[in-house]
């Protein structure tokens, strides 16, 4: 029996749920205030309506309004950055911005996220294997913690001044600091990013014991206001860090000691600590020896815990993510029920009546849309086979009462899953024998081009490049007279013929510009794309696209996963028109530019009815034929962009190398049938690229563009010790801050590149696509840019 004193958790629950808004009324409101277009109350209200608007959906979908089963997940920005903010974790170049209890107003709290002036932001980075981005906090040996903020109690008594007990969430101490970055002890407030590097063996993990009175402090106030529980997410219990595992489940132990065991109740709110994006199956006996009060499992990532693991979980109730919180498929509800039994037999018989054992999302539904309701244009049959955020309330309430009452007391969701599940496999677009006889003819030779030698000397002899050849990566700002555009387009207000127009302009514009600032290798600048992702999706078979399947990436920039449901095949050339008319224009070599397969398929959602290796060769293959088209159509230098390559490196190191084999396989594949003399390039960003140096080299691009400038070139020295030896353009301008780079930054970034790389080798290029900045900021970057090349250029000659 759990324990009579702790309240009850609701046998279903979700651990997060989106906060965009269904129609991104949360970006629209965000944005509107940066821009001076709205007044800082006009953005509250929005929020705390969007709020409200979230607690009354998930009620009417079945989660209960007393009982502590609807999060209270809310945030402006990232969840990441809300518990730096709360704990006052703010790095001194903000200290500024701090008022004298050392709080900071939301404005402050934005600037942290942008940057301002020469303070630039935090940095961003993946969330897990996901395609969601958090803000990176920065902790030296001296950052003093605090509660610093309430805005995690007063959304608590938002929702329960509407007489809704809703449950905090917050992301808990050990993952906080091990998402966090070692920096060296600042300034306070001379808006530097400390130029010094932390003490060598200082890692934030070290500050546990600093951090910890911040929290407790926390759920002291919690208690205050009533709530009687918290979620305190701990995913990165699932990962491997560069930090023993014993030193990991070490700080587990201390940690819920200090905030479970010495910190009792009534004077703290009961802890839930759920560990989501895969199995960690050694922290849940420490989580629940030290008395926390709910732990949670991913049973979608991992499997059900062995016997004697959950032998050791005492009185702890068990909430069992049994419902995807990543993907968009209908759930097999009976293949998920066998499992939460089986559970429910390793704890207990009755776990789930007596609330032992709890039902739940295996993450947070924020990765996921909204509502299939909401589409009105996906064919009925493949929307009857999806689920987003909303039918995955419906199937978590399902499971629940069929473990609680038995399944006939979900009879109908059972039977309609099963159905759903049936036209799915039966569906002819899922298995065609034409995609699936190519790809099991591949041999290995399809995957591999002459030696880079070879290449380098043919393409010499045809693209005549200066030395520190200089080139973009592809997208150029995406205009709102773009964007409308399409919109038209799409609304049918905007014949094809119009819209192809505009977008041709739009391209003969940016090279010209291209050419004006004196750029060697050009781009079209990929104004007819939506979205990098989405627009192959759109042209590709065995894939749909949704019209308002919105997903927060970072911040208010969202994205429209596309849905992978069949066998993929290209059935005519996607880009080449494009390209051809760009190289039309111009003397200079233009770049084809594709998608990768592993990119498309990390920002997808993928079928999940066969492993993800056989879905990436059919891609590759199509991608395949998009090379060779674009070869044929005069087009000597083609970027195939793989940013999401580090995305979907498994959690577990133990299963690197099968993912690295297959990843670079269909990179291989896509790009292997490119003549020696084809430039092929590739690009990466968003990502710490060591755990994947050898990959990168292994994709055995011509020229290979990385993301850099924040890191001021951190990734070359570890390029060059794995033996890196192809065409490198670090990125020497920081395109996600509106910042202009002067010609002396950008050529000290030149110079500090050319101190690990060659100068044959050497390309110069922003970090990554321009699509999101404006054209103020990004003509004069590239006019520093190009400059600062000649210069650096001259000195090397
Ligand atoms: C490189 N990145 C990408 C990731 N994932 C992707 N799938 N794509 C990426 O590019 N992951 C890693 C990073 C994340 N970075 C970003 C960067 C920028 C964005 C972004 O800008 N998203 C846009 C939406 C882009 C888009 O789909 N645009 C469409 C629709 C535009 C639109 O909103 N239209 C309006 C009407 C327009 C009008 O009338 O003015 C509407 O529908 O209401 C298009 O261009 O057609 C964003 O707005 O957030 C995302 C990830
Ligand atoms: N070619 C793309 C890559 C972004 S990662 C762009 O330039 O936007
Ligand atoms: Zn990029």
């Amino acid at each position: 029996m759990t324990d009579p004193t702790s309240p009850q958790l609701p046998a279903a629950t979700i651990l997060g749920y989106p906060r965009i808004g269904p129609r991104r009324e949360l970006k629209r409101a965000v944005e509107s205030f940066w821009a001076g277009r709205s007044e800082l109350d006009d953005l509250l209200i929005a929020a705390a309506e969007l709020r409200r608007r979230q607690r009354a959906r998930l009620i009417d979908l079945g989660l209960a309004a007393d009982d502590a089963s609807i999060p209270s997940d809310f945030s402006f920005y990232d969840q990441v950055l809300d518990t730096a903010v709360t704990l006052g974790a703010v790095p001194p170049r903000f200290s500024h911005l701090l008022d004298d209890d050392g709080a900071l107003d939301l404005p402050g709290y934005f600037t942290l996220a942008r940057g301002a002036g020469e303070r630039p932001p935090l940095e961003m980075t993946k969330w897990f294997d996901t395609n969601y981005h958090y803000l990176v906090p920065e902790i030296s040996p001296r950052t003093r913690f605090r509660l610093a903020d309430d805005r995690v109690q007063q959304c608590f008594l938002e929702a329960a001044a509407e007489g809704v007990t809703t449950r905090p969430v917050i992301v808990g101490p050990v993952t906080f600091l091990l998402l966090s970055k070692a920096v060296a002890e600042g300034d306070p407030g001379d808006g530097a990013v400390p130029a010094t590097a932390p003490p060598e063996d200082f890692t934030p993990l070290d500050r546990l014991e600093d951090v910890l009175p911040a929290y407790v402090e926390l759920l002291h106030a919690l208690a205050h206001v009533g709530a009687p529980w918290v979620q305190l997410d701990e995913p990165a219990l699932a990962v491997d860090w560069g930090v023993p595992r014993e030193r990991v489940l070490a700080a587990v132990e201390r940690a819920y000691t200090v905030l479970a065991a010495e910190t009792t109740r009534p004077e703290r709110p009961a802890l839930f600590v759920p560990v989501a994006y895969g199995p960690a199956e050694d922290a849940l006996p420490i989580l629940a020896g030290a008395g926390v009060e709910a732990v949670g499992i991913d049973l979608v990532r991992g499997t059900v815990p062995s016997g004697e693991v959950l032998s050791q979980l005492g009185d702890a109730v068990v909430v069992a993510g049994a419902i995807d919180g990543r993907n968009v498929w209908r759930t097999d509800l009976d293949g998920a029920l066998e499992r939460l039994q089986e559970l429910e037999a390793g704890l207990r018989p009755g776990a789930a009546r007596d609330g032992g054992l709890c039902v739940a999302t295996s993450t947070s539904l924020q990765h996921v849309p909204y509502d299939v309701g909401a589409e009105t244009t996906l064919d009925p049959q493949l929307s009857s086979w999806l689920a987003f955020a909303d039918q995955k309330v419906e199937e978590v309430l399902a499971l629940a009462t069929a473990l609680t009452q038995g399944r006939d007391a979900a009879q109908e969701a059972f039977a309609t899953a099963a159905d759903r599940r049936r036209s799915r496999l039966e569906h002819p677009g899922v298995r065609r024998a034409e995609v699936r006889d190519r790809v099991a003819a591949l041999t290995e030779a399809d995957r591999r081009r002459a030696p880079f030698a070879e290449r380098a000397a043919a393409q010499a002899e045809v693209l005549d490049l200066p030395p520190l050849p200089t080139t973009t990566i592809g997208s150029f700002p995406q205009t709102v007279e773009i964007r409308r555009a399409r919109a038209a387009y799409g609304r049918g207000e905007l014949s094809a013929e119009a819209y192809t127009a505009a977008m041709r302009e739009e391209i003969a514009r940016v090279v010209r510009l291209q050419e004006e600032l004196g750029l060697d290798v050009l781009v079209h600048g990929e104004p007819e794309r939506n979205d990098m992702v989405q627009y192959f999706a759109e042209h590709l078979e065995g894939f749909a696209v949704t019209q308002n399947g919105w997903v927060q990436s970072y911040g208010t920039r969202c994205t429209r996963p596309s849905i992978l449901w069949g066998d993929v095949a290209r059935s005519a050339p996607i880009t080449v028109e494009w390209s051809r008319y760009a190289a039309s224009l111009t003397d200079k070599s233009v770049k084809g530019m594709l998608t990768g397969p592993v990119t498309i398929l990390a920002w997808s959602f993928v079928r999940d009815d066969q492993p993800l290796a056989d879905t990436a060769a059919q891609v590759a293959l199509a991608l395949r034929d998009e090379v060779a088209d674009l070869e044929a159509a005069g087009i000597g230098v083609i970027q195939v962009d793989e940013p999401a390559l580090r995305e979907l490196l498994p959690l577990r190191a133990e299963h690197h190398a099968a993912y690295l084999e297959w990843s670079v396989g269909a990179f291989r594949l896509a790009t292997a049938v490119a003549a020696p003399a084809t430039q092929v390039h590739t690009h990466l960003c968003y990502s710490e690229f060591g755990e994947v140096i050898g990959a990168i080299d292994a994709l055995d691009a011509d020229v290979t563009s990385i993301e850099a400038a924040r890191s001021r070139m951190e990734v070359l020295p570890e390029l060059q010790a794995a033996g890196f030896a192809r065409g490198v353009g670090p990125g020497v301008y920081d395109i996600h801050s509106p910042r202009v780079p002067s010609e002396e930054e950008v050529a000290e970034l030149v110079a500090l590149a050319a101190e690990s790389v060659p100068p044959q080798l050497l390309w110069v290029n922003p970090d990554c696509g321009l699509k999101t900045r404006g054209y103020d900021e990004v003509e004069p970057s590239l006019r520093h840019l190009v400059a600062a090349t000649q210069k650096v250029r001259a000195r090397l000659s």
